[in-house]
């Protein structure tokens, strides 16, 4: 389903989206104005600085279901039309997950027609995100595993807290499954060729020492400053005019964009005949009840 059609469904009657204030709150803004877009995207922009802070608040682990692909992209389109906002940062709205990635229940147990509507949300979030005109940079206060550590190789910075409990990398092969080859360009672009082979291969969640030392993300900073300093990096990308900065950012991804491009319905195919395997359905379900044990 595209996304227009998405955002229909989810206006239906019975959604939790219905009666979401998707535009701009009725205070209208202001430095600092909270705006609440959807449920589980909260939206605070400054339009004096020109920057948004975009939040994630899907609990409880930030997973990245179809309904939140279909808000975030909502969300991160409007903002896109907003002429006052430049720069958006990325962050959870609490501390602790930025995001656990994508949302492994979409993944399993469903029919093939579900797999391909779920990845393609994922690759159209991906290409909303990695093409993106603005500024983008990811406040990670939280542990970032596999979609989540995606999300935030998409923006053009990354400041990490500084938490050893905090990990962050493409994990996917530690549950039995693998990066697609657009998150692994993804990966490439930021740490380079070896450094991602390690990484995928092995399926690292790096520390955040680690993950500075490899270059996946440029800063770590105490905790409580995790924001303060994305946006204070961020006025270093906007004293850049907008369109020699936007120039450079489409000519250093353009390949990258345009392997997805070229080979989406392919993609589509590939994920949906791999996911559905009973091998891969079986792995997914243990890795899935392991992480519902813990709880009961
Ligand atoms: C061509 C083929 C290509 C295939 C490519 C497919 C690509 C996939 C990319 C992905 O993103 S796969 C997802 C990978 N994510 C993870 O491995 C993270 C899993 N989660 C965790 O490790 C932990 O939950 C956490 C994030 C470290 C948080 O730990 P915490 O102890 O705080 O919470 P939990 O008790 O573990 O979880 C609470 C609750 O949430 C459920 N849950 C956790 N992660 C997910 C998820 N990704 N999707 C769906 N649900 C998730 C967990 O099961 C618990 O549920 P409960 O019912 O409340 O017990």
């Amino acid at each position: 389903m595209a996304l227009v059609a998405r955002v229909r469904a989810l206006l239906l009657p019975g959604s939790r989206l219905r009666g979401a204030t998707l535009g701009r709150a009725a205070n209208g803004g202001g430095a600092g104005a909270r705006r609440a877009l959807s449920h589980r995207v909260l939206v605070e922009a400054d339009p004096a600085a020109g920057v948004a802070v975009v939040k994630f608040r899907n609990p409880p682990v930030n997973s990245l279901s179809l309904e939140m692909l279909t808000e975030l992209g909502i969300c991160l389109e409007k903002l896109e039309n907003d002429k006052t906002v430049r720069g958006i940062v990325l962050t959870a709205d609490r501390p602790g997950i930025f995001s656990a990635g994508l949302d492994l229940t979409e993944m399993c147990g469903r029919n093939p027609a579900h797999y391909a509507e779920f990845w393609k949300a994922v690759q159209e979030l991906w290409l909303r995100l990695y093409q993106s005109n603005m500024a983008l940079g990811a406040a990670i206060n939280g542990t970032c595993p596999a979609g989540g550590c995606l999300l935030s190789l998409t923006c053009d910075y990354r400041i990490l807290a500084d938490n050893p409990k905090y990990t962050i990398g493409l994990n996917e092969t530690q549950l039995g499954i693998f990066a697609p080859f657009w998150f692994k360009d993804t990966m490439v672009n930021t740490i380079g060729h070896r450094a991602t082979e390690r990484a995928l291969q092995l399926g690292l969640l790096f520390t955040p020492a680690e993950a500075l030392q490899v270059g996946l993300v440029d800063q770590v900073v105490p905790e409580d400053q995790v924001q303060s300093t994305a946006l204070s990096v961020m006025s270093q990308w906007l004293a850049i005019p907008d369109h020699a900065r936007q120039l450079t950012k489409t000519m250093m991804r353009k390949a990258t964009v345009d392997q997805l491009l070229k080979h989406r319905e392919a993609d589509i195919q590939n994920f949906v005949s791999f996911i559905s395997r009973d091998s891969i359905q079986k792995v997914l379900q243990v890795y899935l009840q392991k992480l519902r044990k813990k709880n009961h």
